[in-house]
């Protein structure tokens, strides 16, 4: 059958994959300042990072995921006329005079339910009780409902007409066979897997969910649930906030924390790490501190490039390909509101390139300022903000100032607004683009 011989080759096919490049291309030039622009050092680690190779998977495993064929149908849908509704499939021409007054009466020729083969003919004057989904059997044009009677068994009274195809889904009439159903590069979603599923097909080819390991670093951090047991201690967000951003991405996620800042402790659990990972991200010890232990560390695992980027939050920004595998890491830094805005700008890029999602990047939306706005000039600030409407416009307001230790602004604010780095003063009334934040 069509069905089974898609299943076998869907199973059979894996994507050859693409291997990192041996080495880092020469990183984007930087302004006077010595610092790269957002989009450049996006748009570089995006160069360095490649589809992961699909293959056959089941249906439910493909569930957020993007598909990397088209699929068209191998049959209609429905597959059968069947009945819409609980009734008595008809000829509509025998029962055209029913009335409440003077209802018609036809013979129960016999009950189908859905599953049932209804091969049985229906002959002139007479009804066939079907259930919802049963197949109309030949020679019925019409479907009458229980309502519309007074439900008889053996002998039927009806009390109204209905017309010729009138309750009956006709066979394709949702879909016919060969439709496309879903495009190279769709993404499953719960809809689209219900309608797979209907048309029979049980495996499709996708591209994997990345596995990806978020790694915290830090001599201060403990576990959320732990006490601090000394002065300076904090208890670790970052490895949670990030872990769920990449979940919610659609990946696959293990956190680690290395409450630590010995290089051996860092160099010891990034490498175990570097097995089950399509992606690496860390947090911490990539600015210019004493125990800045990621940027010192990380050289010598892999092919590493370090920089600052002219963005407030989120200068310092590492990437690397690390290990034998050359797996990509990309060290964000420790300020969790920096973390985050940097998942924003970087990682979820990359996240949707490995995964093959469009668009790659955020999509600014243009929203007017309900308050003023500053911004230090020369860099691209990032303000946490909350956008409403307001009599059909988007407006949008800053939550907090733009310090990178803010996470209550942070959990309180639903968009980002991109204050360039020429901007100084937004005024109230004025045009600012912002990206809205996904419900991560
Ligand atoms: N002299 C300079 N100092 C700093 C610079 C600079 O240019 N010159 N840059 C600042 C900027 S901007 C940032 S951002 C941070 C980035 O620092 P690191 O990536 O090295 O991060 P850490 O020093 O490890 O931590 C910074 C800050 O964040 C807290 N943190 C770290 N991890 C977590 C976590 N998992 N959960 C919650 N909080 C965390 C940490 O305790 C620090 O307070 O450097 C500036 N310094
Ligand atoms: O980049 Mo840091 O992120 O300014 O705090």
């Amino acid at each position: 059958m069509a069905l089974l011989r898609r299943k076998k080759k869907v199973v059979e096919e894996v994507e050859a994959p693409t291997p990192p490049p041996a080495s880092l291309p020469d990183p984007p030039r930087t302004g006077e300042d010595g610092m790269r622009v957002m989009e450049d050092h996006r748009d570089y680690l995006l160069g360095l990072v490649e589809p992961l190779p699909y293959f056959g998977m089941s249906l439910l495993d493909a569930h957020g995921l993007t598909l990397c064929e088209d699929i068209r149908s191998e049959t209609d849908l429905p597959a059968f006329d069947n009945s819409q509704m609980d009734g008595y499939a008809v000829r509509a021409e025998d029962i055209a005079a029913a009335s409440q007054g003077e209802p018609l009466s036809l013979t129960v020729a016999g009950h189908v339910a859905a599953g049932d083969d209804g091969t049985e003919e229906l002959a002139q004057g007479k009804a066939i009780k079907v259930m919802t989904g049963a197949p109309i059997p030949p020679g019925a044009n019409a479907v009458v409902p229980l309502e519309f009677t007074d439900g008889g068994d053996e002998e039927v009274k009806v009390y109204e007409p209905v017309a010729p195809g009138e309750y009956v889904r006709v066979r394709g009439s949702d879909i016919h066979d060969g439709d496309q159903l879903m495009s190279r590069g769709q993404r499953l979603d719960a809809r689209t897997i219900g309608l797979l599923a209907a048309a029979g097909i049980d495996k499709v080819l996708a591209r994997p969910r990345p596995r990806v390991v978020v790694v915290s670093t830090g001599a201060e951090l403990v576990d959320p649930g732990r006490p601090l047991e000394r002065p300076g201690q904090i208890h670790d967000a970052n490895s949670f906030m990030i872990a769920a951003a990449v979940k919610a991405e659609g990946c696959q996620v293990w956190r680690v924390q290395v409450a630590s800042d010995e290089p051996e402790a860092v160099r010891e659990a990034i490498t175990d790490q570097l097995i089950r990972a399509d992606l690496v991200i860390t947090t911490g010890g990539v600015s210019k501190g004493d125990h800045d232990v990621v940027k010192q560390v990380m050289p010598s695992l892999g092919t590493c490039d370090f920089a600052e980027v002219a963005m407030q939050p989120g200068k310092p920004q590492g990437f690397g390909l690390i290990g034998e595998d050359r797996v990509p890491m990309i060290m964000l830094p420790g300020n969790p509101v920096s973390a985050y805005v940097s998942f924003q700008c970087f990682v979820r890029p990359v996240i949707r390139k490995l995964m093959g999602v469009e668009p790659l990047n955020h999509h600014p939306v243009r929203c007017v300022a309900g308050s003023v706005m500053r911004s230090a000039k020369g860099k691209l600030q990032f303000g946490r903000a909350i956008v409403r409407e307001d009599n059909g416009r988007r407006l949008v307001d800053l939550v907090g100032g733009h310090s990178s230790h803010l996470l209550g602004d942070l959990a309180a604010c639903n968009a980002l607004v991109l204050l360039g780095e020429d901007t100084e003063v937004v005024n109230a009334g004025e045009r600012v683009m912002v990206w809205m934040l996904d419900n991560d």
